[in-house]
């Protein structure tokens, strides 16, 4: 069991998806950890998959660290609660925003300034589509960057409790006030979801033979369309300010490309396109990759893969087994048909030796 900067026990206020996480990779690392939700279902979900015990506030001891997970909306009331609750505690929350929490916490008049200084807001960049307990994962936040914003007034020992839980974790801290944080979600987490939900629901009236056409460039970029509005219209009203910007940019761009293609034999119009991918290729290849490393071009191998049960583990095994790292994965199916495609992403330079040890191997490489 690795060794963990928190001793605990951590208290989780909100166990849907990322308070369960949280939960679970706390507790496989030894910390004890407590669980309260105003759901009774939510609270018992979360205690079943491991991811602690439900609070008995007659019985339990103090926590060293209370985590807020609970929606954006009732953030700012349940920490000024925790602070006032635990004494003697840190309080952290991990809402998609900053700035509209620390605005409502510094109005509380139930808190005094002593209290503040307990609290540092904070926010995983890591989720998913889903949400509820029964999606959690224990190394949802493995290798992603996790922001801290601790106030001018945050004590020390509680801007280093709140970087212990995302370092033991397995995340990569981040260090950026309130409003730098939202400034940069807004370009990188929210706009994007409002992009795949403008472009899904383009889909609405698609006839079904259009649709059963569709790959992986619809799939990749509508995957978060099927997060959970409840969640989102939060995240969108408390960032509004940082957002509108952002689509005031987009719509410049969106009536220079329709004027464009209104008129694509017009004088300029293919250099115009040609500009419009490029800069996207541009902005692309400025993502970093894994870790936070640099963007790294990967080599891929196609492998073709029976739709059976067992297969994608039996072709990861040899692949592990040829001594090459993965980098990334993904499996297309193509419907109808009892085959998938799986492209393995590896280090340039190993590629030619894993299909080698592949073809070898009897697995069909699609070269
Ligand atoms: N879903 C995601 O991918 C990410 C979400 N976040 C943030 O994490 C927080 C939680 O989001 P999810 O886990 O996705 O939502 P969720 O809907 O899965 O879980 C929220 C839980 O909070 C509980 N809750 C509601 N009001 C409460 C209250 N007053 N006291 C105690 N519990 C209460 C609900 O019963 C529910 O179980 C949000 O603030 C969200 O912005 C941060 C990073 C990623
Ligand atoms: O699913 C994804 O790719 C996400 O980016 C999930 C996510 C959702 C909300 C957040 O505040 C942070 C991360």
């Amino acid at each position: 069991m690795p060794a963990t900067h928190l001793n605990g026990p951590v208290l989780v206020i909100g166990t849907g998806l990322l308070g369960a996480s949280i939960g679970l990779g706390l507790s496989r690392r030894g910390v004890r950890v407590l669980l309260s939700d105003t759901s009774p279902t939510a609270q018992a979900v979360a205690q079943d998959i491991g991811a602690g015990t439900i609070l008995d506030a007659a019985t339990a001891p103090s926590p060293e660290l209370v985590v807020v997970a609970a929606p954006p909306d009732v953030t700012a009331d349940v920490v000024s609660g925790a602070l006032r609750d635990h004494p003697g505690a840190t309080v952290v929350d991990i809402a998609s925003v900053k700035s509209s929490i620390l605005e409502a916490l510094r109005a509380d008049t139930r808190l005094g300034p002593a209290e503040l200084e307990r609290y540092v807001g904070t926010h995983p960049m890591a989720g998913r589509e889903k949400s509820g307990p029964a999606a959690a994962r224990g190394e949802l936040f493995t290798a992603m960057p996790w922001v801290v914003c601790a106030l001018p007034e945050s004590r020390t020992e509680c801007r280093l409790a709140a970087e212990s839980l995302a370092i033991d974790l397995g995340a990569t801290v981040s260090r950026m006030d309130a409003a730098e944080h939202d400034a940069a979600v807004a370009l990188v987490s929210h706009f994007p979801q409002v992009a795949s939900s403008l472009l899904a629901s383009r889909l609405l009236n698609a006839p079904a033979h259009a649709l059963a056409l569709a790959g992986n460039g619809l799939r990749d970029t509508t995957r978060i369309a099927a997060s959970d509005p409840r969640l989102w219209i939060q995240i969108l009203s408390h960032n509004a300010p940082q957002i509108v910007p952002i689509l005031h940019g987009l719509r410049e761009d969106l009536n220079r490309l329709i004027a464009t293609l209104e008129d694509p034999t017009g004088p300029g119009a293919l250099l115009d396109l040609a500009e419009l991918m490029g800069e996207g290729n541009a902005g692309q290849a400025r993502i970093p990759g894994k870790h936070g490393a640099p963007p790294q071009a990967f080599a891929v191998v196609t492998v073709l893969v029976d739709d059976r049960p067992g297969q994608i583990a039996r072709l990861l095994a040899d692949v592990g087994e040829a001594g090459v790292n993965v980098e990334d994965l993904r499996m297309e199916h193509s419907s109808g048909h009892q085959v998938g495609m799986v492209e393995i992403s590896v280090l340039p330079g190993r590629s030619g030796e894993l299909i080698g040890e592949l073809t070898e191997r009897q697995w069909k490489v699609v070269q």
